[in-house]
């Protein structure tokens, strides 16, 4: 798990580092990390460092003087302005200077440009002679490699502003919410994380990695039996939408379930033709998942009240949401997309894509429930406020059916005794990392048939221990 902190924190744990070292070279260490990354991703030819006014480009430029006693390296400042210091390295050093024209006409014979224009001090909108620039990085081939993150966009969300689009990201202490919020975090490249020393702070956002799944995905013992790795009740689809209760049932089973329970109103022949241990009817179960497919069919409030009255942890999917009880949902994982989120507080779709974290947040705080707002990023929101990001995945995932299964997938790992945030982090990170690994356009079915190597590839890995 992996702290994200915003530009504000970032600067605190700055200034405590100087309370208590006023001679503290930051930069400095900055600067080594980001001259050893160029020399990693571009090893050979001439680098273009492009500078603006503020530390950022103080680190970029500390580290051209660094490049510079082994390859040839340019330098613009795009401001003219500049880290006064760091342009007298630079200089000393035997960087060349070049002016705007010299820079778009540098990207010719550069194998790397480090983009050191602007880091946590970025505000959205860069001048024109810059985005001549960033037009000319986007039209050729040479890389280019962001310190702290790409110039242009703000550190402290995922929008999307006029940038660099850098394949290579170098960023010190921990991420910012740009390097993990869609679709800020797709200009980012990877993200190379580096200690200079800053001590970081622990804050309400973080971010799941691979190494989490790998340890907390639930995996049977030799005491194991269906009951005590789960068994999922699961009410979903309908007549019209038959093959949600399909895709749910398959997500349930291919996570680990126990045994799958269902209750919902689409034809039992059609699950049983395709998973034939599904038990049809009520029973024993450790958890439910509602809601998938429902569409306009009778009853939901009731079905909704009902499985409150069972006490049991559930997944709260698509039409269930229109019919949530009064009261605090503890326990309960709700799984809206970000039109759903908006029915819930009533506010517009727009809002929500603008400030998915905030509004996350607030449905948790408001319900007692917690929830995973699915889409290009996933936040599961606690109701304390906490918001873990799910590990990311490619875009094929963004297709009919996919949150069907993912409500299945949550529901399993409900049943096998994980709390809420967990399972909605596990499941919504499991499906990601099974999509990245098969990468193209699997159906959510053909996904869900491959989440056993991956879970079976995860649990014997080194990082499951
Ligand atoms: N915190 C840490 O732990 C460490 C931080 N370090 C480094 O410091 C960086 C933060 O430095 P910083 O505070 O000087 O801000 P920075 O990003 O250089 O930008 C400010 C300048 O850019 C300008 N400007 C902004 N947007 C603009 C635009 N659209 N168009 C035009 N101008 C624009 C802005 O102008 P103004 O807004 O004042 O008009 C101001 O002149 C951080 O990202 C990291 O790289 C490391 O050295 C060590 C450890
Ligand atoms: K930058």
């Amino acid at each position: 798990m992996r702290t994200v902190v915003s530009s504000a924190e970032m600067r605190a744990a700055e200034q405590a580092v100087f309370a208590r070292d006023p001679e503290a070279d930051l930069m400095g260490k900055a600067a080594a990390a980001i001259a050893r990354i160029a020399d990693d991703v571009a090893p050979d030819g001439a680098v273009l460092v492009v500078a603006g006014a503020g530390n950022n480009g103080g680190d970029g430029l500390f580290a051209a003087a660094l490049l510079a006693e082994r390859r040839p390296v340019l330098f613009w400042r795009a401001f003219r302005d500049a880290h006064a210091a760091a342009v007298a390295a630079a200089r000393a050093a035997g960087c060349r200077e070049v002016d705007a024209v010299g820079a778009v006409a540098a990207l010719a014979d550069c194998s790397l440009v480090i983009d050191a224009v602007t880091g946590l001090g970025s505000r959205p909108g860069l001048p024109l002679a810059l985005q001549t620039l960033v037009d000319a990085c986007d039209a050729a081939t040479v890389p280019v490699l962001s310190v702290d993150l790409p110039s242009g966009l703000d550190a402290d969300s995922g929008a999307l502003h006029p940038s660099f689009s850098a394949e290579h990201t170098v960023t010190f202490g921990s991420v910012k919410p740009c390097h993990v919020q869609q679709p800020a975090a797709s200009r980012c490249g990877r993200v190379h994380i580096v200690d200079i020393g800053v001590t970081v702070p622990d804050t309400q956002l973080r971010v799941a990695e691979a190494a989490d799944v790998a340890r907390w995905w639930p995996r049977p013992d030799a005491s194991s039996d269906k009951y005590s790795r789960g068994v999922v009740l699961v009410d979903t689809g309908s007549e019209q939408y038959q093959g949600a209760a399909v895709l749910s049932c398959s997500g349930a089973l291919h996570a680990g379930a126990g045994m799958v329970r269902y209750t919902g109103r689409a034809a039992s022949g059609l699950i049983l033709s395709r998973f034939p241990s599904v038990v049809v009817g009520e029973g024993r179960a450790q958890a439910i998942v509602l809601g998938s497919g429902w569409g306009d069919s009778d009853g939901g409030e009731g079905r909704v009240a009902l499985a409150r009255m069972h006490s049991l942890p559930a997944v709260v999917d698509a039409d269930a949401l229109h019919w949530l009880p009064g009261g605090r949902l503890d326990g309960w994982l709700l799984t809206p997309h970000a039109g759903e989120l908006a029915r819930l507080l009533g506010c517009t779709r727009a809002h929500v894509e603008a400030h998915p974290l905030s509004c996350v947040r607030e449905a948790a705080r408001h319900t007692g429930a917690t929830v995973l707002l699915k889409g290009a990023t996933q936040y599961v929101a606690e109701p304390s406020g906490r918001v873990t990001i799910a590990v990311a995945g490619p875009p094929w995932t963004a297709q009919a059916g996919s949150g069907d299964v993912l409500a299945g997938i949550c529901g399993a790992l409900l049943a096998a005794g994980l709390p809420a945030w967990r399972a909605g982090v596990l499941g919504a990170s499991i499906q990601a990392m099974t999509a990245a690994a098969n990468p193209g356009p699997y159906t959510p079915d053909e996904l869900a048939a491959r989440l056993p190597a991956m879970i079976a590839q995860l649990s014997s890995s080194p990082l499951a221990r």
